[in-house]
């Protein structure tokens, strides 16, 4: 037992050892938690005697339930079962196992992924004569999540006899979610959100199951508890209603996941819904330098929905942190690998030691350029290389067609968006193009007329080609690239996909050509830009162990690094506009919370960097609020941002989602008794942050009413 408490600090001790009640932890960035986490576990059986089969332990990912069992399994030895170290859907799946008999369903009910969901819409497609392409598909399957956002579809699902249709007068998307629900029942196939659906039904309709379980699971561990969702939530309150032992371990300033349904309020709020809970903090980390940590404290501090709570670290001080500006893009990557450098050589640091971590996946590019033009080896993890990507690839194409118009990049795209020239057709001209010693291109041109390509979009297709041709001698390159893919329809084709991230991506693929012809000062020639281009497309770095890493922030969570450089931290950017937009306050809110997640990654160095300029839209660079929130003190600047610069971009972010509008929106706390100009006298009894409303309680009105946070004659009383 002691050897399970030794390194631990004394908040970790408790956390170990406090085995009864509901507890919550809140554990900080680099605090230890996940060895808070498997040394409690180790000490119910080690300590306690608790068998591994009576203690739950949740985590979100395969990923994070392998590294628990591990390092568990190290802890109390490999014989044992820790078959309940799982995620959420594991354990569902444990349940159903046991008991889904009761609706009907086999034992050994099919587990759907996303491609056996395709598979089974396409079936119904093709069933009905109907085409299924990307859109469709998401649009379907984002209908078929919202219908399965509460449990009422599995009633229908679960009857002995053949499906009764919840409403059969639908529209044609409702028949076909109609029809796919009969066939998922029909092949035993249950998708992720059915797994925690049908549990709850089972648990609702049997009280009997969900006693067993209860009786079962003396002890309930969940992990990343910021991230739970409504249901993870109820599930786990459900389960631990029984023997009251439910603890839980987040850190509610690192949700980075509310655009997806998790919610921080279980986290924050754990007492509201368990008033014995315990609290405890775990504020020392260990993995950061004295001033990586001032500086991330002093920028969370401006989140108003959170459980205050204050880093601590006995590390070493080290360097302060730094924050560059760059004049502009070119500026701000050649600083960065200049320092990439400096660590290599002066301080001996190894490239997988160093990591850079950006918003969003189109700001590796002028990040990739730079690495490679100074042969530094890089990974990016957790995706594609830029110019790998496969819609920068597809317009790099039209560009080479317009140049060359060579084999390889006709393969690539004549046929997207469809054109109705598939297999066989491409068989056809590849035989014509052998016997003929031409190109594919001119046998598609000199064949177009042939019935093998009737009914197909190939004349358009040269007419849009040729007529950019036409145009190469008097355009910029940036305008061919800009045409080609509006004439051929690819811009609207990937538009349609809905995936904003490769419109993304090709925006800053058309910015990157402006910015490269700003530079050179003169007109370009198409090939001349092939060319160059090449030198970041012909690298190859496959199979390199030592490399630097970049990757997003969302991806970096959780992980650590020596060297961190957060980079593109421009307003707009880091917070993201779009987020601002849709979600306002909670989105500003979720923003910091991925730059704090980003800068508390540093073990040694951290560096945040921007530059001036403009972004693809034309809109000015101003540097991100979220710098200026940090505590002066706190950190060095690089780089000259002058007063008027600075002046414009305080005004810019005022206007965008100000920091004024913000405050304001803080409002007033539940109780708050106020005077309404049209209702009177009422109180706040809830606050709804998602729809930024006060549900008021007035004393002249039978039923309450939300009132808009923002409205601006609501009159304090008494607080
Ligand atoms: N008591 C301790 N003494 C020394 N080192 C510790 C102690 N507890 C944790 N550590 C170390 O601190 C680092 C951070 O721990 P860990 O990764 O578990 O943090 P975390 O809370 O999960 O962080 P984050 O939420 O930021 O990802 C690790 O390198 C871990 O080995």
């Amino acid at each position: 037992m002691e050897e399970l408490l030794t390194g631990l600090n004394e908040s970790q001790q408790q956390a170990v050892m406090e085995t009864e009640g509901y507890i919550r932890v809140i554990a900080g960035a680099g605090s230890g938690k996940t060895k808070a986490l498997t040394h409690r576990y180790a000490f119910l059986v080690n300590a306690l005697g608790i068998e591994p089969s009576n203690i739950l332990c949740v985590t979100f990912t395969n990923k994070a339930a392998h590294e628990m069992r591990r390092r568990v399994k190290k802890l109390i030895g490999g014989e044992q079962d820790t078959g309940f170290i799982t995620t959420y859907h594991g354990f569902c799946v444990r349940v159903l196992r046991e008991d889904i008999h009761r609706f009907f369903y086999p034992k050994n009910f099919v587990i759907l992924d996303v491609e056996d969901q395709k598979t089974l819409l396409r079936e119904i497609f093709e069933d009905l004569g109907l085409k299924l392409n990307d859109k469709t598909f998401k649009r379907i399957l984002d209908k078929i999540g919202m219908l399965k956002g509460n449990t009422h579809y599995v009633n229908q699902m679960i009857t002995r006899d053949a499906m009764v249709p919840l409403d059969d007068a639908g529209d044609l998307d409702s028949q076909i979610i109609q029809l796919y629900l009969k066939k998922q029942k029909r092949v035993f196939g249950l998708d992720f959100d059915d797994l925690i659906n049908f549990t709850f039904v089972l648990f609702h309709k049997y009280p009997k199951v969900l006693g067993k379980w209860q009786d079962r699971l003396f002890y309930i561990q969940g992990d990343e508890f910021q991230d739970s969702n409504e249901k993870q939530f109820e599930l786990m309150r459900m389960l631990a209603e029984k023997h009251h032992n439910l603890f839980v371990v987040g850190d509610p300033d690192q949700t980075i996941y509310e655009w997806r349904g998790a919610d921080p309020k279980y986290m924050v709020e754990f007492q509201s819904f368990f008033p014995d809970a315990q609290t405890i903090f775990l504020n020392q980390n260990y993995r950061s330098t004295p001033e990586i940590l001032a500086v991330s404290n002093s920028l969370i501090k401006h989140n108003v929905f959170r459980v205050d709570k204050e880093m601590i670290t006995e590390n070493q001080e080290g360097l302060k942190v730094i924050h560059y500006h760059g004049k502009d893009e070119n500026e701000e990557a050649k600083w960065i690998v200049d320092k990439i450098e400096d660590l290599l050589k002066k301080k001996q640091a190894s490239k997988d030691e160093i990591a850079i971590l950006y918003r969003a996946n189109y700001l590796s590019r002028f990040i990739e350029q730079a690495l490679i033009k100074e042969n530094i080896d890089y990974t990016i993890f957790g995706g594609f290389k830029f110019f790998d990507r496969m819609e920068i690839k597809d317009a790099i194409a039209h560009l080479r067609m317009i140049a060359f118009g060579d084999d390889l990049s006709f393969a690539r795209i004549v046929n997207v968006p469809k054109r109705q020239i598939g297999k066989k057709r491409m068989q056809f001209l590849r035989e014509r193009a052998e016997a003929d010693g031409l190109t594919l291109y001119d046998t598609l041109k000199k064949y177009v007329d042939h019935p093998r390509l009737q009914r197909t979009q190939a004349q358009q297709f040269i007419d849009a080609i040729e007529s950019l041709r036409s145009r190469k001698k008097d355009n910029h390159v940036s305008e061919l690239l800009q045409d080609a893919l509006q004439r051929t329809g690819y811009e609207a084709y990937i538009r349609e996909d809905g995936d904003q991230e490769r419109l993304d991506n090709l925006t800053e693929l058309l910015h990157s050509i402006v910015q490269y012809e700003q530079t050179m000062g003169e007109d370009i020639e198409l090939e001349e830009y092939l060319q160059m281009l090449t030198l970041y497309t012909d690298n190859d770095l496959e199979g390199k162990s030592n490399t630097v890493k970049l990757m997003t922030i969302h991806t970096a969570k959780g992980l650590e690094f020596p060297y961190v450089f957060l980079v593109g931290m421009t307003e707009s950017v880091l917070p993201n506009v779009r987020t601002l937009r849709d979600r306002k306050e909670r989105g500003l809110e979720e923003e910091r919370r991925l730059a704090y997640v980003g800068m508390t990654r540093a073990e040694k160095e951290l560096y945040l960097t921007e530059s001036e300029g403009y972004q693809s839209g034309g809109v000015k660079k101003y540097p991100s609020r979220f710098i200026f929130e940090l505590d002066e003190d706190a950190y060095q600047r690089i780089g000259i941002l002058d007063e008027e610069l600075e002046k414009e971009a305080k005004e810019y972010i005022k206007a965008a989602y100000g920091t004024d509008r913000v405050a304001n929106e803080q409002g007033h706390p539940k109780g708050t008794k106020v005077r309404h100009p049209v209702f009177g006298e009422g109180v706040i009894e809830e606050i709804d942050h998602k729809k930024n409303t006060y549900l008021i309680y007035f004393d002249n009105l039978k039923a309450p009413r939300p009132i808009s946070r923002n409205f601006k004659r609501l009159e304090v009383i008494d607080q």
